[in-house]
């Protein structure tokens, strides 16, 4: 298996008593890749075991070389994962401080930490918000807070679960472009908005917790649509 794309070979999750994702087989090494699919699909638990959150039931799993579920700590310092639900990732009081709480493990110096907050801040449009109560913000501000967070860290992968959802037209661009046009770490995107889906450069379509299709995202979207008129 590579050591930098995502692997996994008949995988399966079991949460309770449902088997949310059955014999899961893909091979993802495009470095944006967007998951598709209808609500319930199984999209964000593929999202949340690729991330580590979760473990498989059975089959293999390598993300980046790393199996999560034997070196957990080396792949949470290498990846970020960002979901719709902003609030479960907001920690500390204020922006600013809820933005350098992401970099806590790199023990930077306070003028480097102070840097590192303030252009990544800059860069999510928050500069003015940043002593703002972080649980005061709205949906959208909070996306945005939760996006910065993962962001500044530098990760090698960025898994992120419908990261537009709160945002309004102009953040969600802002948001967008950056995850594409930032070539220093891979994507994983996981949306309903197909226009995004075809901005990355490969594709994967799950259907009720099963993988369908893998490739050309003009072709599984095609695929995808063709499944919707049905
Ligand atoms: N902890 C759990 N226990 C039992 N079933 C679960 C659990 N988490 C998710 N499921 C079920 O697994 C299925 C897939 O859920 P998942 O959230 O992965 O779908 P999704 O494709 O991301 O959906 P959506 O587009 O609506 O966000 C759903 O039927 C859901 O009810």
């Amino acid at each position: 298996m590579s050591a930098t794309g995502i692997h996994l070979d008949a995988v399966g999750v079991r949460l309770g008593d449902v088997d949310v994702l059955r014999d899961v087989s893909l091979d993802l090494d495009a470095r944006t890749v967007a998951v598709i699919g209808e609500n319930g699909s199984g999209k964000s638990t593929f999202a949340r075991l690729i991330g580590g959150l979760i473990a498989r039931t059975s089959g293999e799993l390598s993300i980046l070389g790393i199996d999560p579920t034997r070196r957990a700590a080396e792949l949470r310092r290498r990846i970020a994962v960002v979901f719709s639900n902003p609030d479960a990732q907001i920690i500390m009081p204020t922006v600013a401080e809820d933005v350098a709480f992401s970099l806590r493990a790199d023990r930077l110096r306070p003028a480097e930490l102070e840097e590192r907050v303030a252009t990544a801040m800059e860069r999510f449009g928050l500069t003015g918000l940043a002593e703002r109560p972080s649980h005061d913000l709205s949906g959208g501000q909070k996306q945005l807070l939760a996006l910065c967070g993962a962001f500044v860290r530098g990760p090698e992968l960025v898994i992120a679960d419908e990261p537009t959802a709160y945002l309004d037209a102009r953040n969600a661009r802002r948001v967008a472009d950056h995850l594409f046009e930032d070539v220093s770490h891979r994507l994983v995107l996981v949306t309903h908005d197909l226009g995004l889906a075809a901005r990355c450069e490969q594709a994967v379509l799950f259907a009720g917790g099963r993988m369908v299709s893998v490739g050309e995202p003009d072709a599984i979207i095609a695929n995808y649509e063709a499944r919707l008129r049905c």
